[in-house]
């Protein structure tokens, strides 16, 4: 598989840092940082050899790292240098440096490694300093290789421009049973190095009995309900979590209390899709599509319409809204502007976005991620303006 794979990622947080390999294929870029200020931007991109696509079967892709200075003289030991636990050789396979003085007095030098292609996950992993990428990468195919790091490498960035505008306000994922709001929110909690609650899993602790729906069971639907509100009450007062509440959380107006402490995200998933994938891992564990006559698909769809008819409405007080069915909606197009990815724009061309199966978490957090920035820095905007407005006045 081709994909293309220009990307400039300038995740601020390792500017100035020292990032430790931890892997003993890994290694490391280090930065000096009583130089931080020297140092106006810097970046890294990956692209091979010939029009900046990438491929599986090239054997190099070509990683440049590019820093610009605001004084003329930039001795070596500014720049960042790739430093390695292991053989360099091993990694890099050719070194190309420039150096120039750009139009507008800043001045800027590049070097470009050439990196052996089955080395590209030891660099990955060294920028993005994770384990988590190796393990990303090692449950799936060589074909989805570069694919693979192009969006842990874009999750990561997006996280990192994402942060500091959160405030440490916790993220809470609402929406169907089915919808991926574990699966999303414990990729949500990586990225953004917050810590992961599934709400479900807390009611079960606090009750102290072993699955949702044994609680249904052993007890009611409302025991459950309560216990759910408690834990949402509890978690309220907590900051930098992700939580994956219960796809029925959302009825109670008390709970959206507690949630608007944070930010909540509605993962919107059409409800054949949801079925789809209750169907494949069966109802047992979901209490509420238990009951239902029919083959697993037909009443988990029956039962889903039916909850979705009475809490559509609920869901749409969330905060932000990733919508998986339909039309591309218009932060997808929007990223596809902004990073001139070619594998952005070849995922929402190819997926059409109507077809949710095909779409990743990978991608389904990325683009959560887009919402929840669009919703907090509308915020911003708007409670700068008011500040603005309030200004005027007094003066
Ligand atoms: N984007 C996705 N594509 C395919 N399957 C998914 C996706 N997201 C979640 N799943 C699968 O759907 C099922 C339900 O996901 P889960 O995250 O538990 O949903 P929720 O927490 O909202 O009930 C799981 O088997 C999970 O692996
Ligand atoms: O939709 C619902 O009312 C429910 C969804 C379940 O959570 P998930 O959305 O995590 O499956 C769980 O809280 C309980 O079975 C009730």
């Amino acid at each position: 598989m081709e994909v293309g794979a220009v990307l400039d990622l300038q995740p601020c947080s390792w500017v100035g840092s020292e990032a430790k390999g931890r892997r003993s294929s890994g290694g490391s870029w280090r930065f000096q940082d009583p130089y931080r200020e020297e140092r106006r931007s810097s970046m890294v991109r990956f692209c091979n050899r010939r029009d900046n696509r990438a491929s599986v079967r090239s054997g190099h892709v070509e990683l440049k790292v590019s820093c610009c200075y605001k004084k003329p003289q930039v001795p070596d030991s500014l720049f960042p240098s790739f430093s390695s636990e292991i053989e360099l050789d091993d990694i890099i396979v050719d070194e190309a440096t420039e150096t120039s003085n750009e139009s507008d007095g800043d001045h800027s030098k590049r070097t470009m490694w050439t990196i052996a292609d089955d080395k590209l996950l030891a660099a990955a992993y060294t920028i993005m300093n994770e384990d988590s990428v190796v393990d990303h990468f090692s449950q799936r195919g060589t074909e989805t290789y570069h694919k693979s790091i192009d969006e842990a490498l874009l999750l990561k960035r997006k996280s990192e421009e994402v942060l500091p505008y959160l405030n440490e306000r916790c993220i809470y994922l609402v929406g169907m049973m089915g919808s991926g709001k574990t699966t999303i929110g414990k990729i949500l909690s990586e990225v953004l190095r917050y810590s992961f609650f599934d709400s479900d899993k807390l009611v079960e602790q606090t009750v102290g009995v072993s699955s949702v729906a044994q609680i249904f069971k052993q007890y009611s639907e409302a025991f459950f309900r309560d216990n759910e509100s408690e834990v949402l009450k509890d978690l309220s007062s907590m900051s930098r979590l992700v939580v994956a509440t219960g796809g029925g959380a959302v009825i109670r107006p008390i709970n959206w209390k507690f949630m608007k402490h944070g930010i909540s995200v509605w993962l919107d998933v059409p409800l054949e899709a949801l079925a789809r994938r209750i169907a494949d891992v069966g109802t047992d564990s979901r209490p509420l599509l238990h009951y239902e006559p029919g083959d697993p698909y037909s009443k988990a769809l029956a039962k889903l319409t039916s909850l979705f008819e009475e809490r559509g409405e609920a869901y749409a007080n969330a905060d932000a809204r990733v919508s998986l069915g339909g039309k591309p909606s218009c932060s997808c197009y929007a990223s596809c502007f902004l990073f001139v990815a070619g594998f952005v724009l070849e995922m929402a061309a190819k997926k059409g976005h109507g077809d949710v199966s095909t779409l990743t978490p990978t991608d389904i957090a990325f683009e959560a991620l887009l919402q929840i920035e669009n919703y907090v820095m509308d915020n911003a905007y708007a409670s700068s303006s008011r500040n603005n407005f309030t200004g005027a006045r007094r003066d």
